[in-house]
């Protein structure tokens, strides 16, 4: 279907908007009136631009509180009309937007809405254009989608149909499967935008917080699957009021917009296919029928598991000596680059000093493993993301890599080989041989915990679920001294890549770390501690709060500190973890899983952050530096082992 976008939805001038949606590869945009207001262009000059650059002006938007007014209002409106239309015909648009009445219908009569939108789609014909009526969800008196086509059909109009915005009519909870009831052709357009699960006001709601498709709580893609069945051919158009972003890089937003639009009508094909499958009617014939074409997307290869975390830096020195305090053994150098590889049972660590002049250690990359790497490109480049850069000689393992919105590339694998330690990926092979690890050694990576700016948060959480088919668990927070952290955790089902998201308070810099797994924690932390292994500290309230929620023993409650454990249960089973202070911006986590615990011992997070942030202080008053840190600088492209 065409793609289509409202300039609401991003940063910078009109002119700015219209490039970076054609750059994107929308097709169309829908008009924001104070967008034109403001700009010094006149309506033909942007008409003349979106020609240029191959922009269809789908809609003008939005024309506010016309119907249910008295007469001498209804004169008023009607004026209005008229001024916006002849705006219209100098841009070149065919509909305007009319939201339903917030602020001056005095009658709720649908007759009467009716009999003054037909009059406004007389005016509307004589200028060639057609309205769309769209019901807000605060309207005065319309606020559901099935009264504004009731109101619709009334008006009886050829220049009068609906506007059917996601939001407003899943926000109120309504159900989109009454739109099957509306003909196709009376869906003059529809816009699309996803939200968060939360209790507020709807305006305040819509103003402020809408997604992107795939974002939220909602299912979009069923949503479209009723549009498609009611027969609409128009565009998709995203239209999303968000704080973050109208401030976000125009570009990049736009390419997020059209990231999210690609996986959404992908989405709704795969959902009319598999409604067919079962028996349903045959909603994909008739949305052929119609001439609606939904565009599909290489099937999502959801990843196996860690080939490896890449650390980088210009000297990663410090890295490897907690490497090996941790048990992991050195694997020795590349060949033909500064990267070294360091390993323990299914536990690839690659540290890399390439291109690493001035860069303290920090996360740049990791290796997943997949069953087809080409595909899982396939499916990357449709949703637009970006390649990372390649620096592969002769010889080597050719990984298709991807760069994640935070910066974090990450690296596809499809070839594996057999060794005594397991099946290894086989670019490994291009170091020593590893070996399998033991009782009380790392034996994989458990999750990878990426911080990024507020900025960037939706856009990750898109990247992840959509590029590689990542599941989505409840969002949760944790207090840290300086302010709140937001954790997003994208994983497989299996558990077997699992990726925390993190925003943290804006000052500081929280390290990123990589968590590795082991089956006797105890085991490790004691040869770790001989080996001289120093690990954030662990204050004592906090195993008397482990007494009181768990009733743990003196004898297990002292175990947990003699190795400055952490510690938690669930109904599923047990946890326990450590972690090591930050070296450059990347520390480690120990972690061992007991039953089926699957999650992050959220409740121990702020323990973790006070402890960090002592350490902080520490460093600081050491240094006679300032505390606080700058949030994290763009890092340039790193590449592959
Ligand atoms: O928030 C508003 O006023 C508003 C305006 C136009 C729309 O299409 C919409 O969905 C909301
Ligand atoms: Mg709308």
């Amino acid at each position: 279907m065409r793609r289509s976008i409202a300039t609401v939805c991003l940063s910078g001038s009109l002119e700015d908007k219209l490039h970076a949606c054609a750059d994107a590869g929308f097709d169309g945009v829908e008009i924001f009136e104070p967008d034109l207001v403001v700009t010094d262009r006149s309506p033909e000059e942007i008409r003349a631009l979106a020609d240029r650059l191959g922009l269809s002006l789908d809609l003008y938007q939005p024309f506010r509180d016309f119907e249910g007014v008295g007469p001498g209002q209804l004169e008023d409106n009607l004026r209005r009309a008229r001024a916006r239309f002849e705006t219209m015909r100098r841009l070149g648009v065919g509909t305007v937007l009319v939201c339903s009445n917030v602020a001056t219908a005095t009658t709720g009569s649908d007759e009467v809405a009716a009999e003054q939108l037909r009059h406004l789609g007389d005016l509307a014909a004589s200028y060639g254009v057609r309205v769309a009526y769209e019901a807000l969800a605060w309207g005065r008196y319309v606020d559901d989608y099935r009264r504004s086509w009731e109101i619709a059909r009334l008006a009886d109009h050829e220049a009068v149909g609906v506007c059917l915005d996601s939001f407003h009519i899943l926000s109120r909870g309504h159900d989109p499967a009454g739109i099957e009831e509306i003909p196709g052709e009376k869906i003059f357009f529809v816009q699309l935008a996803d939200a968060p699960a939360l209790t507020m006001d709807v305006l305040s709601w819509s103003r402020h917080h809408r997604l992107f498709p795939g974002e939220g709580a909602w299912d979009l893609g069923r949503f479209v699957t009723h549009l498609v069945r009611a027969g609409y051919t128009g565009p998709l158009s995203l239209e999303v009021f968000n704080d973050v972003f109208r401030q976000t890089d125009t570009r990049r937003t736009a390419r997020h917009a059209l990231r999210s639009l690609v996986w959404l009508e992908d989405r709704a094909a795969r959902l009319l296919a598999d409604d067919d499958g079962a028996g349903d009617g045959s909603a994909g014939e008739r949305a052929t029928a119609a001439g609606v074409a939904l565009d599909r997307i290489a099937d999502v290869d959801v990843p196996t598991g860690y080939d490896y975390v890449e650390i980088k830096a210009e000297d990663t020195g410090e890295v490897e000596v907690v490497l090996d305090q941790l048990g992991l053994s050195f694997r020795g150098q590349h060949r033909t680059k500064p990267v070294r590889l360091w390993s323990s049972g299914g536990a690839r660590i690659v540290l890399n000093e390439q291109h690493a002049r001035d860069l303290k250690p920090h996360l740049a990359g990791i290796g997943l493993g997949v069953a087809d790497a080409g595909a899982a490109s396939d499916r990357a480049r449709a949703l637009a993301v970006r390649a990372a850069p390649r620096r592969t000689q002769a010889g080597e393992a050719d990984l298709a890599g991807f760069v994640a919105p935070s910066g974090l590339e990450v690296f596809l694998n499809d070839r594996r080989t057999e060794t005594d330690a397991g099946p290894e990926p086989a670019w490994a092979a291009e170091f020593h041989r590893g070996r399998p690890g033991g009782a009380g050694e790392i034996a994989g990576i458990d999750h990878v915990n990426v911080s990024h700016g507020w900025d960037t948060h939706d856009e990750a959480v898109l990247f992840w679920t959509t590029v590689l088919g990542l599941e989505r668990p409840t969002a949760t927070e944790a207090a840290g001294p300086q302010g709140l952290v937001r954790s997003q955790v994208v994983r497989t089902r299996d558990g077997a890549v699992r990726i925390s998201l993190n925003v943290g308070p804006v000052a500081v810099s929280h390290p990123q770390h990589v968590a590795l797994a082991c089956t006797d924690i105890f085991e490790v932390a004691r040869r770790a501690q001989d080996r001289g292994l120093r690990r954030v500290p662990v204050p004592d309230n906090y195993y008397d709060d482990l007494r009181a929620r768990f009733g743990l023993d003196d004898a297990t409650l002292d175990r947990l500190r003699d190795h400055q454990l952490m510690y938690d249960r669930s109904a599923a089973g047990e946890f326990w973890h450590f972690y090591t202070p930050p070296v450059g911006r990347v520390c480690f986590e120990v972690v061992q899983r007991g039953g089926a615990y699957d999650v992050y011992a959220g409740d121990n997070t702020p323990v973790l952050l006070a402890a960090q942030d002592r350490l902080d202080r520490e460093a600081a008053g050491a240094s006679g530096t300032t505390r606080r840190r700058p949030p994290p600088a763009g890092r340039p492209p790193a590449a592959g082992p």
